[in-house]
């Protein structure tokens, strides 16, 4: 079966520090891939590399069965990754409805802006996804007004309009209440289910990762230390003693 993305030897330094040492790494359709390390392992820097947010010196990229090595963040984008971020990225002076709007503007030609814009996307597509993140009561309220849970699932949503095959989430739980984390995961994963879209989410908070991811990529030091199965990835004695810090 051929990867959804994969990434060959990739690598980039800062300085002395090797941010991504080498790393051949590949991703099947319909995976939940938790990313897990302690500060500074290369989490971030290895996922601004596939979305184009950083160049690589050495090694490639491919989704989709095509090769993306050294395309631009938007041109990534608008092959099928798409992203959402730590600090979700909203347009605060507007309504929910009007961000998925102007989220769908990515596609539209780059010329023009509202008239393209509302052609670019059609009313029924912008309200099923807001319902599917639960966000359709709040339709019509500021986006800066929301709480940080509906912050974050509209963040998702503005992704999701994109129609994705691939979704790249920095921690999604954070900033929300241990309370709230578990079903704001579920909001989520079932939206990506219903759309058929694979994920990678970095996250800090092992329960969420033992109940919602189906694999688990340890980094250390710019390598991935340890990948598989959540439960086989949080036993191994190199993670426990490097990542979760017991
Ligand atoms: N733009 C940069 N300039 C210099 N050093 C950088 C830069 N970006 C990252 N680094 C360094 O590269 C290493 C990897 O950082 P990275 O942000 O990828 O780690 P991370 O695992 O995502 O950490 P965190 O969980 O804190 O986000 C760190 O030592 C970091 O200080």
């Amino acid at each position: 079966m051929t990867a959804l993305l994969s990434t060959q030897g990739l690598s980039l330094s800062f300085g002395a520090v090797v941010a991504c040492d080498a790393i051949d790494f590949s991703l099947q359709r319909g995976e939940r891939l938790a990313v897990v390390g302690q500060n500074g392992a290369g989490k971030t820097t290895f996922l601004n590399i596939v979305t184009g947010y950083l160049k690589p010196s050495a090694g490639s990229v491919h989704f989709d069965g095509a090769d993306i090595s050294g395309l631009a963040p938007r041109a990534i984008t608008l092959r099928g990754i798409g992203r959402s971020f730590q600090l979700p990225q909203l347009f605060t002076e507007h309504t929910v409805r009007e961000c998925l709007l102007l989220a769908a503007s990515a596609r539209a030609p780059r010329r023009g802006w509202w008239p393209p814009l509302a052609q670019a996307v059609d009313a029924e597509r912008v309200d099923a996804t807001l319902a599917l993140l639960q966000l359709a009561p709040r339709a019509h309220d500021l986006a800066g007004a929301l709480p940080e849970g509906q912050r974050k699932l509209l963040d998702v949503a503005m992704a999701l309009i994109l129609e994705p095959k691939l979704l790249i989430m920095d921690e999604p739980t954070s900033g929300v209440s241990t309370d709230e984390k578990h079903g704001l995961m579920q909001v989520l994963m079932r939206a990506l289910d219903a759309r058929q879209v694979s994920c990678i989410f970095v996250e800090h908070d092992i329960d969420i990762v033992r109940a919602h991811a189906t694999r688990l990529c340890a980094w250390i030091a710019g390598r991935i230390a340890a990948d598989g199965p959540p439960a086989q990835v949080l036993a191994d004695p190199i993670v426990v003693k490097n990542v979760i810090g017991e």
